[in-house]
């Protein structure tokens, strides 16, 4: 049976025969198999959820929140009056000046592993297109390509008036009707590359004909070269495009999305290394399990593993941790969660994914390397560090940065953004690029409404006027919204975002707060395998779950990360009193005694 991977609806076989003439399979439809609730794992995408076999697949739509805010024209969201809104830098640099102030609180570990969530659900696409495909959104007659959406410099832009540098290479995102799979008549709908559930599709792959690719076909364990004793996927990936002349390792993964940036890339390489580290402690209880078996078991622990860290060590750092109680987004008692919701799609929200960004803010450019000791030995600027894999194991710097990662603070949020994130985000890829801005027009470019739709959704007070917002947000961002916009109605979401307060604990406002909670919502309660669930074929045992509950970044780091002896509990937090480095003897292991398996011992018995 064929599905229309937009609308998820059955399609006839006359349709797919024209969609394979024209390459359009598997963009605009999926082949799906007859799933079971039986199903103990989820190898196939498609039998995550019984209920929408057709959605939950590689090609997956966004869903949204709201409905798209866009003119019938299909060109970008425009005022009330139906003029454009501010230009994007302007508006960028208004709100959130180049700057560097170190945050007090948080290292760099907490962008690492907010990277790694974007990098698990998301595809980068849509940047791909205009550093590679269509370059030429600044050269003459770009501005009027509708696969354009480049960004003007103002000539008094306060950092590049001294340059000639009046434009910034931007693409509209590659959407279903581009594909030529559904009518231009519905509004541009953006397509994903990536399974939208957290699975860690960046070790496993998106696709099972990915992950059996990467399958060393013993012992259950991923293909890997061991360097000074760790294990590595094999280097001979290609697209590290800024690897220098003696620098060859890229990483040859399933997905080459790990080669990118370089804080997912470590992120990466620790779950990957779990895997094996798993395979072999299950093979040694487990003697009689073959490879698929210990793969299979290895993969549902790393991926426990994986969504316990997400949800109970990272995210009560970035959400005020009372707000995710009280929404039932995690809970103080370490139970089963019963609330697997067969009628909710696995699905990512546009929202979610474009107000991600809002993290560009925290994002530190200088990353310092540091030594076992704490001393500062060398720095290295992030943005250089983009696909630049074969770096990593050259001169200790994996090393230098894997200490630096949980001792080096990241950027404040007080409405700076680094220097190199707002100038030149992508290194010698691009002459300059500003990813805020960039961020504000995808925001534009993906149709979401307004700040006020979004803060009604999440039954927050609305702006009636402008002098509103000075109740809830820090007066000269208020001050800002009212010299630049001319409408309450016309303030961005993104805007609002970069000048929220954070909300009690966390780093995030209110709005940003609510959209989070959603999407951990969505993915717990629309996913049949998800950890915490007790009731499909696979899943953990009560005694199981004890031990994923024990499993924190910081013991993570001291199983995996590269000479790592000793890290502070909380590593989303830089040391400090109370949060003090201790070395890694004091963290406990799981007992993988609650994986044996008793007919290994009957078998060997016999
Ligand atoms: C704080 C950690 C970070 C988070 C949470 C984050 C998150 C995101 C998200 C969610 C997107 C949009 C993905 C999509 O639309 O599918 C994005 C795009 C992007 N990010 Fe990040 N990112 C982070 C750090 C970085 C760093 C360190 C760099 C560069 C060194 C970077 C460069 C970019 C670029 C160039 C884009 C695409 C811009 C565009 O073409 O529109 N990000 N990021």
């Amino acid at each position: 049976e064929w599905y229309d991977t937009f609308t998820g609806n059955q399609i006839t076989e006359a349709r797919v025969a024209a969609l394979r003439l024209n390459n359009l399979i598997p963009l605009c439809a999926v082949e799906v198999k007859n799933c079971s609730l039986d199903e103990p794992r989820r190898f196939d995408y498609s039998c995550n959820n019984v209920h929408y076999p057709s959605r939950g697949t590689v090609m997956t739509p966004f869903h949204r929140l709201l409905p798209p805010d866009f003119p019938m024209d299909g060109g970008l969201r425009t005022t009330k009056a139906g003029r454009p809104l501010p230009n994007a830098r302007a508006l960028r640099v208004a709100l959130v000046p180049d700057g560097r102030i170190p945050n007090k609180q948080y290292s760099q570990l907490l962008t690492n592993f907010l990277v790694a969530i974007t990098g698990d659900t998301s595809t980068v696409h849509d940047t791909g297109n205009y550093i590679g495909w269509t370059v030429t959104c600044c050269m003459p007659g770009g501005e009027q390509d509708p696969r354009c959406m480049p960004i003007r410099v103002p000539d008094d832009d306060v950092h590049l008036r001294r340059s000639n540098v009046r434009c910034l290479n931007l693409t509209r995102s590659i959407t279903y009707q581009r594909l030529g799979c559904i009518p231009d008549t519905i509004p541009p709908e953006r397509v994903s590359l990536a399974t939208p559930m957290l699975d860690l599709s960046v070790v496993y792959g998106t696709e099972e004909s990915k992950m059996t690719s990467t399958r060393e076909r013993w012992g259950g364990r991923l293909t890997a070269e061991k360097l000074k004793g760790k294990d590595w996927p094999p280097g001979n990936g290609i697209g590290c495009l800024q690897n220098n002349l003696n620098e060859t390792r890229c990483h040859n993964s399933a997905e080459l999305i790990v080669n990118s940036l370089v804080t997912g890339n470590m992120a990466f390489l620790w779950f990957f290394r779990q895997h094996n580290y798993l395979a072999e402690k299950l093979g040694k209880i487990n003697p009689c399990w073959d490879d698929d078996k210990l793969f299979a078991v290895a993969r549902d622990i790393n991926i426990a593993i994986f969504q316990q860290i997400l949800y109970y060590d990272l995210m009560p750092n970035v959400v005020d941790y009372n707000f995710l109680v009280k929404n039932n987004v995690i809970f103080s008692d370490h139970e089963h969660v019963d609330d697997y919701d067969l009628s909710l799609e696995p699905l990512v929200s546009l929202e979610y994914t474009v107000m991600a960004r809002w993290f560009h803010t925290l994002q530190e450019g200088r990353l310092n390397l540091y030594d076992n000791h704490g001393k500062i030995l060398r720095t290295l600027a992030v943005v250089d560090m983009t696909l630049h894999t074969g770096a990593l194991p050259l001169n200790n710097t994996l090393e230098g940065l894997t200490q630096g990662s949980f001792r080096q603070p990241c950027a404040s949020t007080d409405k700076a953004i680094d220097p190199d994130m707002g100038e030149r985000v992508l290194g010698r890829l691009q002459f300059a690029s500003d990813v805020m801005s960039s961020d504000i027009m995808k925001a534009r470019d993906n149709g979401l409404p307004s700040y006020n739709k979004y803060r009604e959704l999440c039954n927050l007070p609305v702006a009636h006027d402008f002098e509103d917002f000075y109740k809830w947000l820090p007066k000269d961002q208020a001050e800002a919204f009212q010299m630049i916009y001319e409408d309450v109605e016309d303030v961005e979401v993104m805007a609002g975002l970069l000048a929220e307060r954070p909300m009690g604990a966390g780093v995030v406002g209110p709005t940003h707060a609510c959209i989070i909670a959603d999407q951990m919502l969505r993915w717990r309660r629309a996913d049949r395998f998800w950890y915490e669930h007790s009731a499909h074929p696979a899943a953990l045992t009560p005694e199981q779950l004890k031990e994923i509950r024990k499993m924190t970044i910081a013991k993570v780091l001291c199983d995996h990360g590269d000479s790592v002896d000793a890290v502070q509990p909380n590593a989303f937090q830089v040391p400090r009193p109370g949060n003090e480095i201790i070395p890694c003897s004091e963290y406990p292991d799981m007992d993988m005694a609650a994986w044996r398996d008793v007919s290994c011992t009957n078998k060997r018995g016999k």
